[in-house]
């Protein structure tokens, strides 16, 4: 009996429900990593717990470790009990136990590669997967082009009118312009873009997609939506985390890389776009297309810009015990952890209105939030003491974890007085729907294997945001001085706030 027909997570009238993926094979090189283990694999438990992958559904890893299916099978097994967001039930994990293999060895082992075919093909026949193949690249960034040659040189690629290869990339799809282009350039001379999927999960995260829902779905947002209203957006990622075992590909790449060049700026395209015709994948694209062909960081980028690197205290006025004493990390590091950078986006909407970007490791919480700040009123009809804890009105939209969207407004304190004080209201995912988000990257893989691209973007914004960001790296490349240290646990160094005290603004505390 299929997944499908004995899950009670799935309601098969349900018209609103996503399609089921067709029968198809889903590679992951990586299978070792962190991204697999705490995300991956459990979003593929997941689907199938739902229902939404089918009985001839196969996986198989791809790593360099020395180990037979069943060694896999219990990494995965693992990785579902610790990760996964929907119970465990053992009929959906026998099912999908029998379409799981295991290939080592690494990418530059052409035997392995022929293993890996040999066992697509095997799996093809057992699960009648009619030849449909999905390669994720949960992989460090520098290995993307020798693996998807690699595909190529074993045939994994071909394809016939009745069956389908795609390719997940992960981010940060190349490290610059320059790289992004001739990492392009092997990926497109193997696959048509319709075939290429560059993952960005922030787009897969359901609070994301409400921003659309939030801006094109109602009426009163849209009038104040603008620069005759918003005086400054600030894009938040904090993370209470360090870098953990990933110092092999942290190091070297740091914050602005790994997540601004990405998730941050698909967030301020996502807040600062036009409204699309329609939510196909060449309408939503065109519109963050435009939006991030207009935006640039401002020439002085000693004033607009800031970097920091975490460090666990002071000692005799030096940082001591931070990043730079990871396991990994090279002990003259320039890697920052802190990235901050005011971008502006040139158009009719947005000129004059600075968008505040920033992203840390090491902060005092996990959070990560967009905020529109509104301007004051033009005339308050108050003493400046009625109103002295008014605050400045803002629209947040809490991306995570606390997910939900929060009004500021000033309201007036119950008594004899005229005392206005800041208050919220807000709406919480939790208090408002009974339905469970979906994990980002479990949506995200249902629609590589549903071949659906709307949440995937294209190459060209990837190579717009590096234009955005390349010119930030070249000028901290130039300095000859440090990041600027930050003690883990506060909100990040100096030159971040000065960077928003000389625009006459402050950084939210979220
Ligand atoms: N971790 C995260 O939270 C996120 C990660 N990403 C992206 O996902 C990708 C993977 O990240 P992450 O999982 O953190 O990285 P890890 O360093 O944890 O994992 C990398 C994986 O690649 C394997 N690998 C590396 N080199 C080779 C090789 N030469 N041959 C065979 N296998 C090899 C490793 O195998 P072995 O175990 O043998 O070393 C391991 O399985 C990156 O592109 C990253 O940017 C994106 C979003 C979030
Ligand atoms: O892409 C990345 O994202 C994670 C954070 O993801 P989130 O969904 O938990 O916000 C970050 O830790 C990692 O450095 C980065 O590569």
């Amino acid at each position: 009996m299929s997944i499908l027909s004995t899950n009670p997570l799935r309601d098969p009238q349900d018209r609103r429900l996503p399609q089921i993926a067709g029968p198809c094979v889903l590679v992951i090189f990586g299978v070792t990593g962190d991204l697999s283990r705490k995300k991956l694999m459990p979003a593929v438990y997941d689907l199938a717990n739902r229902g939404m992958l089918p009985p001839g559904f196969g996986l198989v890893g791809f790593a360099r470790r020395d180990w037979a299916t069943q060694d896999f099978a219990q990494q995965v097994h693992d990785a579902v009990k610790e990760n996964a967001r929907t119970e465990f039930r053992e009929e959906v994990w026998e099912q999908l136990l029998e379409g799981i293999r295991f290939v080592p060895g690494t990418f530059d082992d052409d035997d392995a590669f022929i293993r890996l075919r040999d066992t697509i093909q095997e799996l093809d026949n057992a699960r009648g997967t009619g030849g449909n193949h999905a390669f994720y690249l949960s992989i460090p960034p520098s290995s993307f082009e020798i693996v998807v040659s690699q595909l190529k040189r074993h045939g994994l690629t071909e394809r016939t009118e009745h069956n389908w290869n795609r390719v997940v990339i992960e981010k940060p799809f190349g490290h610059d312009l320059a790289s992004a282009r001739d990492l392009n350039e092997v990926v497109s001379s193997l696959f048509d873009p319709h075939e290429v999927f560059r993952i960005d999960h922030y787009l897969g995260k359901e609070t994301v997609q409400n921003m659309m829902a939030l801006r094109f779905a109602n009426q009163m947002f849209e009038p104040i939506w603008n620069n005759h209203y918003v005086s400054h957006v600030q894009i938040t990622m904090a993370e209470d985390i360090g870098i953990g075992g990933r110092a092999g590909y942290y190091d070297g790449i740091g914050a602005a890389r790994d997540v601004i060049q990405n998730h941050l700026l698909q967030l301020l395209a996502l807040t600062a776009m036009e409204e699309p015709t329609s939510f196909e994948a060449s309408q939503l694209r065109a519109e963050k297309k435009k939006v991030l062909a207009a935006a640039r960081v401002p020439e002085n980028m000693d004033l607009h810009t800031a970097r920091g690197q975490y460090c666990a205290g002071w000692q005799g006025g030096r940082p001591v015990k931070g990043y730079l004493e990871e396991d990994g990390v090279d002990p003259a590091s320039n890697t920052e952890t802190y990235a901050a950078i005011r971008v502006d986006v040139e158009n009719r909407r947005w000129a004059g209105v600075p968008f505040y970007l920033r992203a840390a490791k090491r902060m005092p919480r996990r959070v990560t939030e967009v905020a529109l700040s509104f301007k004051r009123a033009p005339h308050l009809p108050f003493t400046a003491t009625d109103t002295e804890d008014l605050g400045v009105n803002a629209l947040v939209m809490r991306i995570q974890p606390d997910e939900g969207v929060t009004l500021r407004f000033g309201a007036k304190v119950p008594g004899t007085q005229m005392e206005i004080r800041e208050v919220s209201m807000d709406f919480g995912y939790g208090g408002s729907f009974t339905e469970s988000s979906p994990e980002a990257y479990e949506r995200l893989i249902l629609d590589v294997l549903l071949g659906d691209p709307p949440l995937f973007p294209l190459q060209e914004e990837v190579e717009l945001s590096w234009k955005i960001l390349d010119p930030v790296i070249e000028h901290w490349a130039a300095q000859t001085e440090q990041p600027q240290p930050y003690v883990a646990g506060s909100w990040g160094p100096q030159c971040g706030i000065d960077m928003l005290a000389a625009d006459g603004f402050t950084w939210r505390r979220p």
